[in-house]
């Protein structure tokens, strides 16, 4: 199977990401801080990618960080620049095809899994980093010399508590919704399948009592649970048959889920289009037709219930 997804046995494994450097606030490193030196290749599709896109919005970096956005119809041999599809904007660099190309400029001899989100460097040509985990701890601290928003998502006296709740979310619900939609066997679909709700149901307890993740401060931890919880009800519900309960069903989960989506600046990062289109007409093994389907309606500008002014901006 393409789609660069490895199934073992019946199992989704999630396969490392490849380029690994690091961009650092003072000039000594390869890769210092500069305006208009970076850019960033996503996909709105895709909940990796997004994290780096609302960092750029909440840290407030547009300006100094560019971006192109891929179609959501990933093809076989992954994504590409092709712009028929309101919001996808080619590769405003090169001008290349697909972002195999990218990859194959940055490496020629690259041979492993294409993915977004990507980190490059307009000077170098080449990939800082494709994993999408350390590309928003950079976007995080090194660029705060040009950043409009002070603000900081991992601050060090949370950073244990926030690793620990990224563990569990990552394996049980950000790629536990893959673990559960790509399962090939009865077995290991009801595994991650239950796995995923056990998790949705601690979190709903944990957020009965607190506003957020790691308590009353909006951190990493937060963002990363969004990026999934977002495109719950949306997709994965029905295509990847997490259908024990909807998001709506979990009152406090879909209120924060409300809440987060209302911050300033994250809407925009949200296209409905783009993710739905994406999983259900790329994955054809799951969905032959590629019908997308209509509904459901979804209100995240709806009241949220959960009061407060947390993040001036
Ligand atoms: N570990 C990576 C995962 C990124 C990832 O898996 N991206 C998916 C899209 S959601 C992708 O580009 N997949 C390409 C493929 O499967 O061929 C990260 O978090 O940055």
């Amino acid at each position: 199977m393409a789609l660069g997804l490895k199934i073992e046995q019946g199992e989704f494994k999630r396969t490392e990401s490849t380029f690994r450097n690091w961009i650092t606030a003072s000039g000594e490193s390869d890769f210092p801080a500069e305006a208009n030196r970076y850019h960033l290749y996503v996909s709105y599709a895709c909940p990796w990618a997004h994290r780096a896109l609302i960092y750029l919005k909440l840290k407030g970096l547009e300006d100094i960080i560019s971006v192109s956005v891929v179609h959501p119809v990933m093809p076989e041999e992954s994504w590409t620049f092709a712009e028929d599809f309101a919001g996808a904007t080619g590769d405003t660099l090169y001008g290349l095809e697909k972002l195999r190309d990218t990859y194959l400029k940055a490496d020629p001899e690259f041979s492993g899994l294409v993915t977004v989100p990507v980190l490059w460097d307009k000077k170098q040509q080449t990939i800082v980093n494709n994993e999408s985990s350390e590309i928003i701890r950079m976007l995080n601290n090194a660029f705060d010399a040009f950043a409009k928003h002070d603000i900081d998502l991992y601050p060090p006296h949370l950073a244990a508590q926030i690793d620990e709740i990224n563990e569990m979310v990552y394996d049980k619900i950000n790629n536990g919704v893959y673990k559960t939609g790509f399962a090939s066997s009865q077995e290991i679909y009801l595994q991650a399948y239950n796995e995923l709700f056990a998790a949705m149901d601690e979190l709903e307890q944990l957020l009965a009592s607190q506003r957020y993740l790691v308590g009353d401060v909006i951190t990493e931890a937060d963002w990363r649970l969004f990026t999934t919880l977002v495109r719950f009800d949306a997709v994965y519900y029905g295509h990847f048959k997490t259908n024990k309960k909807r998001l709506l069903d979990y009152p406090n989960l879909w209120g924060y889920t409300k809440e987060l989506y209302q911050v300033a600046g994250i809407a925009e990062t949200v296209n409905m289009a783009h993710i739905k289109t994406h999983y259900y007409a790329s994955h054809r093994f799951i969905n032959p037709t590629g019908i997308v389907p209509a509904g459901p309606e979804l209100d995240f500008y709806a009241p949220h219930g959960r009061d407060g002014d947390y993040l001036a901006m």
